[in-house]
């Protein structure tokens, strides 16, 4: 803790608060550009994506992955016992991984090699339009301040709200549940209910939307929701409401929620996956005149606040939230900060996915998208049970779903659920990314046996395929 008076504020061009990959990426450049930067950062450097979000997330995935495999160790002639997991050192098989990725993530370091201040004296808060002060009482004026504060999970404004755990809060569980509610399936839920239920759990999953992964195209809902099921999960989806949660006198949870009448449950753990608005509460940001919409810092294309000179980048402005919009967003805005440049989001570039099982992916324009803008756009969907590589693998649970613009020059979307689907999906990105159309994309070679060539045989389906979309499927 800093010491000494804290009369005079310390003066940057820019000041960064929070070091997510939005806040970091956004210092890294800024300093690159010859700017003298100080990240202001709360708690461990690295953000939610390192420390409670993706890196545990995908470290349970595989954890998940390992014990759904083993189960099925005997069908290759591999014999071994009934797989159990042991809570404690699957926690610490988590935390182990999140130091490794940690340790080479080594934001600390970058930060002074590139002669960023890194200051960690609690939460930052504005003063006024240029000042931000510390819990520590120290203060720092800018010329511009990226807010990069990234968001937490939002607990639904309940009864007995306060007995659910949230998901950063997952590893805490002092024991594995038996019997858990996910409420939330966006990807998040999705995700966690995966998880819990290769681990053994009876698990019951609760939303109000009509479907599982709204914000996918409906083809990976449907599919994502049915493998669900087939794992034996209570998937509830267009429930009208969750009324209240309640210590039962067991200890376990008494969870009631409305669909079509009034039904209750009891579980040893409720999660709530229910949103991730932006972390602003104690900012005050009307001291700057920054304004909050719904949860989150509403941003132009160049991500300015209706301030000019401060910024929201990352998850904190509500729109993309995901690491690879974060540290995008946050060289651009860190640029258009230095240097007064105009540079924005390829939003229809954005890949992204989940580790159910199968996996779900998907970049690009939803079908209903694509068919809002360009009615006779051109869809292919191509099986994974007619993929020579998902048959030899017994992974034949999937599909690649590509759509093109009618004259097959653009590709709009893809969306894909089957082993590999985000390394699938990343790659029909890097084709988007180039701008081939499909004709080249149809012509590209790929290694036998792959789960990528599953792109090359949707490709040909789409040169094949009428426009017409009634002659769709
Ligand atoms: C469970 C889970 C799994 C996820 N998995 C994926 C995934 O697989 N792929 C993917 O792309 N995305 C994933 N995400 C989303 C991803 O983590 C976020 O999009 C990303 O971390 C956003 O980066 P950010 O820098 O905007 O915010 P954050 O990473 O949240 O960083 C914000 C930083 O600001 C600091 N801060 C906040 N307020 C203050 C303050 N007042 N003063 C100082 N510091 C402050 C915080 O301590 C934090 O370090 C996942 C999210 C969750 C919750
Ligand atoms: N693998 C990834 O890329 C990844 C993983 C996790 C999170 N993220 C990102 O982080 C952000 C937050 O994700 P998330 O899944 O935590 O939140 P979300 O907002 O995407 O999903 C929340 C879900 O909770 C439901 N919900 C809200 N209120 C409810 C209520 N009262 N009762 C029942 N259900 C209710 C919503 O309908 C929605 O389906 C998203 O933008 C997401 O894309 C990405």
């Amino acid at each position: 803790m800093n010491t000494r008076s804290h009369s005079q504020p310390e003066h940057y061009d820019i000041a960064v608060i929070g070091a997510g990959p939005a806040g970091t990426a956004a210092a890294l450049r800024a300093a690159e550009l010859g700017a003298k930067v100080v990240v202001l950062e709360a708690g461990r450097v690295g953000g939610t994506c390192v420390n409670t979000g993706c890196v545990p997330t995908r470290v349970l995935a595989k954890t998940a992955r390992l014990i759904r495999e083993a189960r099925s160790a005997d069908d290759y002639g591999i014999a071994v016992g009934t797989p159990v997991i042991d809570w404690a050192a699957t926690v610490a098989r988590v935390h182990e991984r999140v130091d490794a990725v940690r340790s080479i993530k080594r934001e600390a370091e970058r930060f002074a090699q590139a002669g960023v201040a890194l200051i960690q004296e609690g939460r930052a808060r504005f003063q006024d339009d240029r000042t931000l002060v510390l819990e520590s009482g120290r203060r720092v004026t800018a010329g511009s301040i990226l807010i990069c504060v990234g968001g937490h999970s939002k607990r639904l404004p309940i009864p007995g709200a306060e007995l659910a755990t949230v998901p950063e809060d997952v590893l805490s569980l002092p024991e594995l549940p038996r019997r858990v509610a996910v409420i939330g399936a966006g990807n998040t839920g999705a995700q966690l209910v995966t998880v819990f239920s290769s681990f053994g759990s009876e698990v019951t999953l609760l939303d109000v939307a009509p479907r599982v992964l709204m914000a996918s195209d409906a083809s990976i809902s449907e599919l994502v929701a049915s493998s669900l099921a087939g794992h034996g999960v209570d998937v509830r989806t267009g429930i009208q409401t969750v009324e209240r949660l309640d210590r039962a006198s067991d200890g376990s949870i008494t969870l009631t929620w409305r669909e079509h009448e009034s039904r209750s449950a009891e579980f040893d753990a409720v999660i709530m996956a229910t949103g991730w608005p932006a972390d602003v509460e104690d900012l005050d940001l009307d001291k700057a005149g920054v304004e909050t919409v719904r949860s989150a810092i509403p941003a132009d294309q160049y991500f300015r606040t209706i301030v000019p000179h401060i910024f929201a980048v990352g998850d904190s402005n509500g729109r993309d939230m995901l690491v690879q919009a974060a540290q995008f967003e946050g060289e651009a805005a860190a640029e258009n900060a230095v240097l007064g440049a105009n540079r924005r989001t390829p939003h229809h570039l954005l890949p992204a996915g989940g580790f159910t099982d199968p996996d779900y992916a998907g970049v690009g324009f939803t079908e209903q998208q694509a068919r809002e803008r360009d009615p006779s756009c051109v869809v292919a969907t191509v099986r994974y049970r007619d993929l020579d590589r998902a048959v030899i693998d017994d992974r034949e649970r999937g599909f690649l779903k590509l759509i093109a613009d009618r004259r097959r020059e653009l590709i709009l979307g893809a969306h894909a659920v089957g082993e590999n689907a985000v390394e699938v999906i990343q790659s029909v990105t890097t084709a988007m990314a180039a701008g081939i159309d499909v004709s080249t994309l149809a012509g590209v070679r790929f290694a036998y046996p792959t789960y990528s060539a599953v792109i090359g045989m949707a490709a040909r389906a789409l040169l094949t395929q009428p426009a017409e979309p009634a002659l769709l499927e």
